[in-house]
C-alpha cells in the first residue's frame, strides 16, 4: 500500500492525543493548552486535516510561519513553532525551543510502536547498502526485519518506494509504527546528514549506530566538511544510548574523530576494516581477492579467523558488508551465523549491479552521484575491463555544483570512454550542468538524452570492455523542472539490449 507523503494511514484516524502527552516535556504549557486534543500532526499546511496540530518550521526555502493562517483555515486546532512565530492566533500556540526536535519526539509519541532492535547507519557512501545488508543478515537469522532509506521501506510484508533517505519524522514514525504492527522486530535505517541535522530521527529508539566513510557531498547544504561531519556524528553523540554498539569503519582519515565521538559517549566500540580490531570486538579485514564477480575474504573477529566468499563486486562492498555484520553482531546475533550469511548477500538495487552484457562486455548500473563514489565504482570495475572502461553519467540539478568538475576529472582519470548525460536536472539548465562536467573531462562526449546515451554506449561495446551507467541506481524518474518523467536505467539498458538483439 502506498502511503500519502505526510498524511496518516486509515489506522490512525480516530487516534486522539492531548498536547500535554505530545509536547509536555518540550514546552511550558498552561493547563488549557495542555488539555487540547489533536487527531494528527502536520508540517505542511497543504497536508493539514481538521483536528491536526500544525508545526510551523523555518526551512531552507521558506518559513512555515507564513502558512499558519492556511493551516488553521484547513482545520488545524493548534500550532507549534519557535517562540514569537504565532501571536494572536485563533487557536492555541505552543512555543518551542527546538521545533524540529519537538516534532520528532511528538511523532514518536503519536506513532508509538518501534521494533526492539533498531540500527541506524550514516556515512557519505554505503548507507543504503549497509541497511539492506543488515536487513538481509537478520532475516536469514530468523528475525522479521525491515530497512528504511533511499530505496524506500523494504520488509518481508511490504515495499514502499521512498523519496528521502531519512524521511520526515511524521512519515518515518508512521512507517516504523506500521512495520512494528506487522511483527517486524529488527529495523536498519539510513541516517542522512540532512536527517540528523534536522533532528528527523531524534524520536527513534536507536540501539546501534554504524559509520562508513566521509567524502564530499551536500556542500550546498552544509557550510563546510566539518559541519557535515558534525551532523553525522550526532548519531553517536546524541542518539545511540551509552553502552550501545558503535560500528565504525576504521580505514579513513575521519575514522579517529568518529571513534573519539563514540568513545566520549561511552558507546561499545566495534571498529571494522583493515584497521578493525579483529583481536577484540571489531572485525579486521586480513585479506581480500577478486574472484569473478565475487570476492574471497579472510576476516578476524574476537581473535578467530573466518573465510568468506562475498558474492559482490567492488572493494567498497567489503566495507559495507563488515559494517552490516558488525551491526548484527553488536545487537546480539551469533558471529559465526552472521559471517555465514554474508555469503548470501544481494546488492541493493542499482549499486554496482550487473544488469546484462553485450558483445561479452558486462554492463553495470551504479548509484555513484558524488566524486568519491564515482572514483570507487570506476576503480572497482577496472579489473573487468581489459580493453575500455566506459562510463555514462551526469550530475543532479539544484545540488552541490562543486561536485560537477570533480566528477568530470575523476571520470577522465579513471575511465577510457566517457559519455556525459542528464541526471535529474531539476530547475537548472541541463546543458549548463553537462558543460560543467565536460569542462573537466577532455575527450568526453555529450549526449543529453539519457536513453540515447545508454543506447550509444551499449552499441559501441567490444569484447574486453566494461560499461557503468552511474548516478541513478534504483531511481525510476528523470526530474526535469518540477516534472518527474518515468525513467529507469534498468529499463533503458533492457530496451537497448533488446533493440540490438532484434
Ligand atoms: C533541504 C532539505 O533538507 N529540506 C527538507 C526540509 O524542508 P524545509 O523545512 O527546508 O522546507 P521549506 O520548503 O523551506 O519549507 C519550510 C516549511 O514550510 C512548510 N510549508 C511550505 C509551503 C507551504 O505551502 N506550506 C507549508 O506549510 C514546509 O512544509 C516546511 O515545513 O524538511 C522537509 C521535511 O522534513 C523535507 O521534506 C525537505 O526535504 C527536501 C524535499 C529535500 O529535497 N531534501 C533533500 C536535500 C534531503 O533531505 N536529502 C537527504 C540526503 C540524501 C542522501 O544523501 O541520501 C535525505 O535524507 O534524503
Ligand atoms: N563504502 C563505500 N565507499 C565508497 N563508495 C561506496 C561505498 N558504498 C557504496 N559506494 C558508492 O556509492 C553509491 C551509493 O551507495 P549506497 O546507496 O549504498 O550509499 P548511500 O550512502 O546510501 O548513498 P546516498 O546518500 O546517495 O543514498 C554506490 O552505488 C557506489 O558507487
Ligand atoms: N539523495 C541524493 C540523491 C542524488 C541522486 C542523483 N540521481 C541526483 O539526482 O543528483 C540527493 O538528493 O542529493
Ligand atoms: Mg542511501
Amino acid at each position: 500500500m502506498e502511503l500519502p507523503p505526510t498524511g496518516r494511514s486509515q489506522d490512525w484516524y480516530g487516534t486522539r492525543m492531548k498536547i500535554h502527552d505530545l509536547l509536555g516535556d518540550q514546552a511550558t504549557l498552561d493547563a488549557r493548552i495542555a488539555a487540547v486534543e489533536i487527531s494528527g500532526l502536520a508540517v505542511d499546511s497543504r497536508a493539514v486535516r481538521p483536528g491536526d496540530l500544525f508545526f510551523a518550521l523555518s526551512g531552507t526555502k521558506t518559513d512555515g510561519a507564513r502558512f499558519i493562517a492556511a493551516a488553521i483555515a484547513a482545520g488545524a486546532v493548534a500550532v507549534a513553532g519557535a517562540a514569537g512565530t504565532g501571536t494572536g492566533l485563533a487557536v492555541p500556540f505552543i512555543a518551542l525551543a527546538n521545533p524540529r526536535r519537538a516534532l520528532a519526539l511528538a511523532s514518536s509519541r503519536f506513532y508509538p510502536r518501534q521494533p526492539a532492535t533498531i540500527a541506524a547507519v550514516t556515512g557519505t557512501s554505503g548507507k543504503t547498502s549497509v541497511a539492506a545488508f543488515t536487513r538481509q543478515i537478520w532475516q536469514r537469522l530468523g528475525h522479521s526485519s525491515a530497512s528504511i532509506g533511499t530505496i524506500g521501506l523494504v520488509s518481508d510484508k511490504r515495499t514502499v518506494y521512498g523519496s528521502l533517505t531519512t524521511p520526515d519524522p511524521i512519515a518515518l514514525h508512521r512507517q516504523i509504527d506500521e512495520i512494528t504492527q506487522d511483527g517486524v522486530t529488527h529495523l536498519a535505517f539510513e541516517a542522512s546528514s540532512h536527517g540528523l541535522d534536522q533532528f528527523r530521527l531524534d524520536g527513534v529508539r536507536v540501539s546501534a549506530g554504524g559509520f562508513t566513510n566521509l567524502s564530499r557531498d551536500h556542500m550546498d547544504y552544509h557550510p563546510d566538511l566539518a559541519h557535515y561531519l558534525n551532523a553525522k556524528l550526532r548519531l553517536f553523540r546524541d542518539l545511540v544510548p551509552p553502552g550501545g554498539p558503535a560500528v565504525i569503519s576504521a580505514d579513513h582519515e575521519c575514522s579517529p574523530e568518529v571513534i573519539a565521538a563514540a568513545d566520549a559517549r561511552g558507546l561499545r566500540l566495534m571498529t571494522v576494516g583493515t584497521h578493525g580490531d579483529g583481536a577484540g570486538a571489531g572485525i579486521r579485514l586480513v585479506a581480500a581477492a577478486v574472484d569473478g564477480f565475487a570476492q574471497q575474504l579472510e576476516i578476524q573477529h574476537c581473535g578467530r579467523i573466518y573465510f568468506i566468499r562475498l558474492p559482490l563486486v567492488g572493494a567498497f562492498q567489503i566495507e559495507n558488508a563488515l559494517v552490516a555484520a558488525g551491526l548484527a553482531i553488536g545487537t546480539g546475533s551469533d558471529p559465526q551465523a552472521v559471517f555465514e550469511s554474508l555469503e548470501k548477500l544481494e546488492g541493493a538495487k542499482g549499486r554496482l549491479e550487473l544488469v546484462g552484457e553485450h558483445n561479452g562486455a558486462p554492463i553495470f548500473i551504479d548509484y555513484a552521484h558524488k566524486p568519491d563514489a564515482l572514483a570507487k565504482a570506476l576503480h572497482a570495475l577496472r579489473p573487468y575491463a581489459t580493453r575500455k572502461l566506459v562510463v555514462v553519467f551526469g550530475a543532479g540539478g539544484d545540488r552541490d555544483t562543486g561536485k560537477r568538475p570533480l566528477m568530470g576529472a575523476i571520470a577522465a582519470e579513471e575511465a577510457d570512454s566517457i559519455i556525459v548525460t542528464d541526471d535529474n536536472p531539476r530547475s537548472e539548465d541541463p546543458a549548463a550542468i553537462r558543460a560543467a562536467i565536460l569542462a573537466a573531462a577532455p575527450g568526453a562526449r555529450e549526449i543529453g538524452d539519457r536513453a540515447e546515451a545508454i543506447r550509444v554506449a551499449i552499441s559501441e561495446l567490444q569484447p574486453g570492455d566494461a560499461l557503468v551507467i552511474a548516478g541513478k541506481g534504483h531511481e525510476t524518474g528523470q526530474i526535469i523542472g518540477s516534472n518527474v518523467l518515468h525513467f529507469s536505467d534498468h529499463e533503458a539498458v533492457a530496451d537497448a539490449l533488446a533493440s540490438r538483439a532484434s
